[in-house]
């Protein structure tokens, strides 16, 4: 009785608080936030003064570089899990606000929300406490390569093997599914915030220019591919030239950021094959014939799919919607948990 009050007046919510990108499923409603994982901090009475929230989401990602001396624009969350808790309770706390009306007939919302595969029981013990302190009233953690499985419609509980591999901001994870549980998972911290810093290091060492993050991520998005193609293209960037210190503008191709992109995109096959490697023959051979699923903003980078392909020999395929693949499989499960035994949560 009190279940079915608590669904008519249900305020749970999914999170995938990501590296890169929050969002937030409703029950019964759907994708209701989708934020950049960027905070600005304005610091009142100098450095050891007040700290006041300025901006969140897409507002204070805006601003990153380009904040004068007494605000911060912060990336609170580092490899997927929290660099800063402090800030990490806030940002979850306006998150909530923005999408959570709260009046005295709304009970407090039961959260799921998504840890990486690697993360180790203390950074969990932190998202917990964090949406624990941000107002939930029970949190339940899913690892994301199952939150993805479940989101990209995955067989996830049948009894056949299905291989995902979700490049996130900060983590590439790999997930073997068979019966609702995780076989094999390996986690690497690679993802798209590498490929960025690959670029960024690639174009001060052969151009001794200095690029910014955006830009950076700007070039990976219009022009960046993990596979030579036959289609070479340019970009004209603009940067600051570090011998003259002056601001400058260069072009670079679509070759030069593959260069670039070398490391980070050996790492992420690496760890597709460990997976590979380990997992049990039968559920191996379910993989060999339906391939593996690609989820997570990385899985967008041109070619990836055929990278992965290439160096497996097994076919790969890109999630529709591979950004939201993660929230919408926690909010599948989050639709369910009332029915649900749970084997899909973890424990720790
Ligand atoms: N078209 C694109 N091409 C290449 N990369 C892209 C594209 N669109 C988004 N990305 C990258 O995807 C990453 C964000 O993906 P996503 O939102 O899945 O990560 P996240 O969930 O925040 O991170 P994590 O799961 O590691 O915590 C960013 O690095 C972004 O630059």
């Amino acid at each position: 009785m009190f279940g079915a009050f608590r669904r008519y007046f249900s305020t749970d919510l999914a999170i995938d608080l990501g590296t890169a990108n929050t969002l937030i499923f409703a029950r019964d409603k759907g994708i209701v936030l989708d934020e950049p994982s960027v905070v600005a901090i304005r610091h009142e009475g100098g450095p050891h003064g007040k700290k006041v929230i300025q901006a969140v989401g897409r507002e204070a990602k805006a601003m990153l570089g380009k904040v004068p001396g007494n605000i911060e624009a912060i990336r609170p969350m580092k490899d997927g899990v929290i660099a800063d808790f402090v800030i990490t309770e806030q940002m979850i706390k306006q998150f909530i606000k923005m999408v959570h009306p709260r009046s005295v007939l709304t009970p407090s919302p039961r959260i799921i929300i998504c840890v990486p595969c690697g993360s180790t029981q203390v950074e969990r013990r932190a998202i917990k406490d964090a949406a624990e302190a941000a107002g939930a009233t029970a949190v339940y953690l899913i690892e994301e390569p199952m939150a993805a499985g479940i989101g990209a419609g995955l067989p996830v509980s049948e009894a056949s093997g299905s291989m995902v591999v979700d490049i996130g901001g900060g983590t590439t994870e790999v997930g073997v599914i068979s019966l609702g549980g995780m076989v094999y998972k390996g986690s690497v911290r690679v993802g798209g915030d590498k490929f960025d810093e690959s670029i960024i290091s690639y174009i001060r060492r052969n151009y001794g220019m200095l690029i910014g993050e955006p830009t950076a991520e700007m070039i990976k998005k219009q022009i960046g591919s993990a596979f030579p193609g036959s289609e070479v293209k340019e970009i004209e960037v603009k940067g600051r030239n570090l011998s003259e210190g002056v601001p400058r503008s260069f072009t670079i191709s679509s070759n030069e950021v593959l260069e670039a992109l070398t490391d980070p995109l050996n790492q992420i096959v690496s760890a597709v094959k460990n997976a590979l490697e380990q997992t049990p023959p039968e559920l191996g051979a379910d993989i060999a014939e339906r391939g593996m699923m690609l989820t997570g903003g990385g899985a967008l980078l041109r070619d990836l799919d055929r990278l992965l392909a290439e160096e497996t020999g097994l076919p790969v395929l890109v999630a529709e919607e591979p950004l939201t693949c993660v929230v919408r499989g926690c909010g599948m499960a989050l639709e369910t948990m009332d029915r649900r035994q749970g084997s899909i949560f973890t424990s720790d």
